[in-house]
């Protein structure tokens, strides 16, 4: 049973105003399917029970964007990365998006797509918190992965593995229609983001985090200290009076919770202790947006329906479901 939040955060001018914005984009990996999510999300119900049981005033042109027409016809690789123009273009819109919603202190939902898409909503949110409240705002990475491989250090080139480095500007590019759009006011501190769940960590991501010092929680401490002592040390971290925008990728879950997405990684969370992290960061009245990524619905049919409902169920608990 779901019923209304009483915490309200105190970075949102207009606390149960909620803006949602449906990325129907797949270029920042090689597999189909991941498009279709955001319609799967909302086909199963998704926002009605933002609006009807957590009584949210929900703000959704009523479309998922697919960017047929910012996506460019030509894009060869660049400093190894595959459609870079594309997820260029793409998140320079959906920053803009973003934006638009956080700026007026709206709370922000991006539904995935790949987690390429990330640069897009994270830089938007960042944006407008400087503007707004002259603050630089936290970031929580749910996820398996770190996906913050520069170019360089890429084996992929696929550019959902790099998005946290183009938002930290641990890699830059000046080409405008290859990230050049992102100025300082899109930045996130390195020293304001957290990762929780991590179990597929590059080598290069490896040294990327130590030499910088970036704050992260593995499955190994999730085992150690447990989900709640966890979430409380990455709280700490960020301390109490920070904005929050919280990413969560799906496939941070073990798969036999969230069996269709296109990067799975055994030896995950549970669902329950995904639900645990966003209700506990709803709890700290501190978040500002979110974004559920990576759900593929092509990939593990049978699992798809399981993955979409798991989804949802982070998705509400982030938005101040709770079980009593
Ligand atoms: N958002 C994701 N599922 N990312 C997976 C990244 C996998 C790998 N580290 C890469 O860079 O290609
Ligand atoms: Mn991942
Ligand atoms: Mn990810």
């Amino acid at each position: 049973m779901t019923s209304p939040s009483t915490i309200t955060s105190r970075f949102l001018s207009n606390p149960h105003q909620l803006g949602v914005v449906a990325v129907g984009f797949n270029g920042g990996q090689c597999k189909k399917g991941v498009e279709a999510a955001p319609m799967a999300l909302i086909e199963s119900g998704l926002l009605d029970q933002l609006s009807d049981d957590l009584d949210y005033e929900v703000h959704h042109d009523g479309v998922v964007h697919y960017y047929e027409k910012d996506i460019p016809s030509d894009d060869p690789d660049f400093r190894g990365m595959l459609k870079p123009r594309a997820v260029s273009a793409v998140t320079e819109k959906l920053s803009s998006q973003v934006h638009n919603y956080a700026k007026d202190g709206k709370f922000v939902l991006t539904l995935g797509g790949d987690h390429s898409i990330a640069i897009g909503s994270v830089s938007g949110t960042a944006k407008a918190i400087r503007e707004r409240l002259g603050r630089e705002m936290a970031v929580i990475w749910v996820d398996a992965h770190a996906d913050i491989n520069t170019p360089e250090s890429s084996d992929s080139g696929n550019i959902h593995g790099m998005p946290m480095a183009f938002l930290t500007r641990l890699a830059r590019e000046e080409q405008r229609d290859v990230f050049g759009w992102m100025k300082d006011e899109h930045i996130v501190n390195t020293q304001k983001l957290v990762y929780i769940g991590l179990r597929d960590v590059d080598r290069g991501e490896k040294k990327i985090l130590r030499d910088n010092g970036i704050k992260a929680f593995s499955m190994h401490d999730i085992d150690r200290h447990g989900i709640g002592r966890v979430v409380e040390m990455a709280l700490a971290h960020i301390g109490n009076d920070t904005p929050i925008h919280l990413s969560f990728d799906v496939d941070a879950l073990d798969p036999q919770w969230a069996p269709s997405t296109g990067t799975p990684v055994r030896g995950g969370l549970t669902l329950r202790e995904g639900d645990f992290i966003c209700e506990a960061v709803h709890e700290t009245g501190n978040l500002i947006a979110m974004d559920l990524v990576e759900v593929n619905p092509s990939l593990e049919e049978k699992g798809a329906s399981e993955t979409i409902r798991a989804g949802c169920s982070l998705v509400r608990s982030a938005l101040g479901d709770t079980l009593l």
